[in-house]
């Protein structure tokens, strides 16, 4: 599917937002707010290009809300009409937070809306999530609740997982990558229990393309996995590693993408899932993070009776496809396939209004329209404002995430490389697990700051590293078992850390020849958002290899990206005049 151009819907570059790097601490305004409609004075202009609003200008009503659930802390920015940011607000996780990252993002979900000014919050007629990507829980599609410890965006799999993912997906699909999605949901499947946590024992053989009998998940005797006594607990029907034929048939798998009903209390559609087996509860859900946080706003149940909706962007990773917006047969057929979102929406599309009780606690707009979300590299393309083929974005954060507006689509997992459809073009790239990790297991950002004037562009180190935060990669090398390579340490800190940038330079600079070889659009341009992109030396570093123009991503916050989608969604409501919610 050729596309040449950003469609209209894609919202244009923003009016203005001073994207300030600070530290993460328990939420405060990260920058100086203009109280609405306290104070009329405009924004903040923006390093260079943008004019403040007059005085005395109040922010166009409506406002939206954007709000980024990163690797190491969350964000939450709200706009007016315009695109003008009005408020944003910063909180971090929290030690001990991952401890029990659920109850961490929950808490500071309901922290990041409290701290925004009630005048603002108020008027925010709609919102959209971005989390980081193949990020997966599994929980009660009844009210949320986790089932399992989340498995985390850059935890690679075990063997089994990837083995039956690449049993049933196309060859170099992106969900056959040991950090995908498909390969979380695969490991919680394949999982061993004891034969009374299994409510049905079943052939394993009708397991498409499993591992068979031996080493394959199932009831058997030995140790139960956590998941599923949870569920079964929770009164949750508790599949086991396979469903046979009949079985299946009677479970009419509805991954259409847009299903009817599932797992909703009193929702419009009815399950046949959940009455075909006896009555029993619902099945256990998969969803990632953004979607996660999302449900908990409109409780878990949209106007169609769907208990989980996902969006094109981060459904990617399980397997979805945006070409044809909807499951594939190789993925929708599986006996795990109840276990799937059943509705899976385009970035920024109307999902559902708020639950009341969530209104309520948040202090929304109980008409507030809960939008389709997106993953975090994308939001922070979003906010850059790219709109031409050969343009890209490099997410400098803890990881590096790429992303480049190409009029051909590529995937291959060999690499690491898969596309991402916005609208009716692709985002090609990947992410490393290269980045702002590693330097931060070295230096502060102060430190950073302090030791970056001493840092010479001009004079390679040649130290030749590959800076990885552990063993691993997953583009644009996909190796479960690369090490990392940061020895000799200098005694110069400076000559230390200008080798680690030039590490990820080049690691930058290997991925966007990798898109290049693959066929994707030519590049001709590199805009940065995230941590990295503050730093003036590493830029020359990055531009020196990259051949490029490279500049800032003028408006670099994920969290802006995502509020420009929370606008596109509420706008696409109005025009629809759709009943709040569809
Ligand atoms: N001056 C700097 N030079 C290089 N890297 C920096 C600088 N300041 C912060 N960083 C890096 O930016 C990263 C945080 O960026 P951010 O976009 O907030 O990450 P994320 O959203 O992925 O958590 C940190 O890992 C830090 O090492
Ligand atoms: O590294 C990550 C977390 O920050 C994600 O993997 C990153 O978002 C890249 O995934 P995608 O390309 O699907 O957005």
């Amino acid at each position: 599917m050729p596309f040449t151009s950003l469609p209209s819907t894609i919202p244009r570059a923003p009016l203005g937002l001073a994207a300030e790097p600070t530290s993460l601490v328990p939420c405060h305004r990260a920058r100086g707010r203009i109280p609405f409609p306290a104070r009329r004075r405009g924004i903040r202009a923006a390093a260079s290009t943008v004019e403040s609003l007059p005085a005395k200008t109040a922010p166009a009503r409506p406002l939206y809300l954007g709000l980024d659930f990163g690797t190491s802390g969350a964000r939450a920015a709200v706009i007016d009409d315009d695109g003008r940011l009005v408020q944003d607000v910063k909180c971090g996780y929290g030690e001990g937070a991952d401890a029990d990252w659920p109850a961490a993002w929950k808490r500071v979900l309901f922290e990041l809306i409290g701290s925004l000014d009630p005048d603002i919050r108020s008027e925010v007629v709609s919102l959209a999530f971005d989390g980081t990507s193949g990020t997966a829980l599994l929980v009660d599609p009844r009210d949320g609740a986790p089932l399992a410890p989340p498995k985390l965006y850059n935890e690679a799999q075990e063997g089994r997982a990837v083995e039956a993912a690449k049993a049933i997906a196309p060859a170099a699909h992106t969900a056959t990558a040991p950090s995908s999605t498909l390969c979380k949901l695969l490991s919680w499947w394949l999982e061993e229990e004891s034969n009374e946590d299994c409510e049905e024992v079943h052939n394993l053989a009708a397991f498409k393309g499993g591992s068979g009998g031996e080493g394959g998940g199932g009831c058997r005797g030995g140790g139960s996995s956590g998941w599923r006594r949870t569920a079964a607990s929770r009164g949750l029907t508790t599949l086991g590693p396979t469903v046979n034929d009949s079985d299946r048939s009677n479970r009419s798998s509805n991954q259409g993408g847009s299903a009817a009903g599932s797992g909703c209390k009193g929702g419009e559609g009815t399950d046949p899932r959940v009455l075909a087996t006896t009555g029993r509860g619902p099945y256990p859900l998969l969803l990632h993070q953004a979607d996660w946080l999302a449900g908990l706003l409109y409780g878990m149940c949209d106007p169609y009776g769907n208990a989980g909706v996902s969006d094109w962007n981060n459904a990617l990773k399980l397997g979805y496809d945006p070409a044809s917006e909807s499951y594939p047969g190789w993925l929708a057929t599986q006996p795990f396939s109840p276990l799937l979102p059943p509705r899976v929406v385009s970035p920024g599309a109307p999902v559902a209004p708020l639950a009341p009780s969530a209104a309520a606690r948040c202090g929304l707009r109980p008409d507030c329209l809960v939008c389709g979300g997106t993953t975090d590299s994308i939001a922070a393309f979003l906010a850059a404002g790219v709109t031409q083929a050969g343009q890209a974005v490099t997410s400098l954060g803890s990881t590096l995430a790429v992303k480049l507006l190409s009029t051909t689509r590529v995937d291959d997992a060999a690499y690491g490389v898969y596309s991402h459809r916005l609208g009716d073009v692709w985002l090609v790239g990947g992410a490393s697990n290269s980045g702002g990790a590693v330097l931060r297991r070295f230096f502060t950002d102060q430190q950073l700051r302090d030791l970056t004037p001493a840092l010479n562009p001009d004079r390679p180190t040649g130290l030749d590293y590959y800076p990885l935060p552990g063993p691993g990669e997953r583009f644009p090398v996909a190796d479960t078992g690369l090490q990392p390579r940061m020895s000799p340490r200098p005694k110069d800190d400076a000559v230390f850390l200008q080798g680690l940038l030039e590490g990820i330079a080049q690691i930058e600079s290997d991925a966007y020849h990798r898109l290049a070889q693959l066929g994707a659009s030519p590049l001709k341009e590199v805009l940065t958002a995230g941590g990295g992109a503050a730093n003036p030396k590493w830029s020359l570093i990055r531009q020196r290899l990259l051949g490029v123009p490279l500049r800032a991503a003028e408006y670099g916050e994920a969290c802006y990206g995502t509020a420009l989608l929370a606008r596109q969604g509420a706008r696409k409501a109005a025009s629809e005049s759709l009943p709040r919610g569809q």
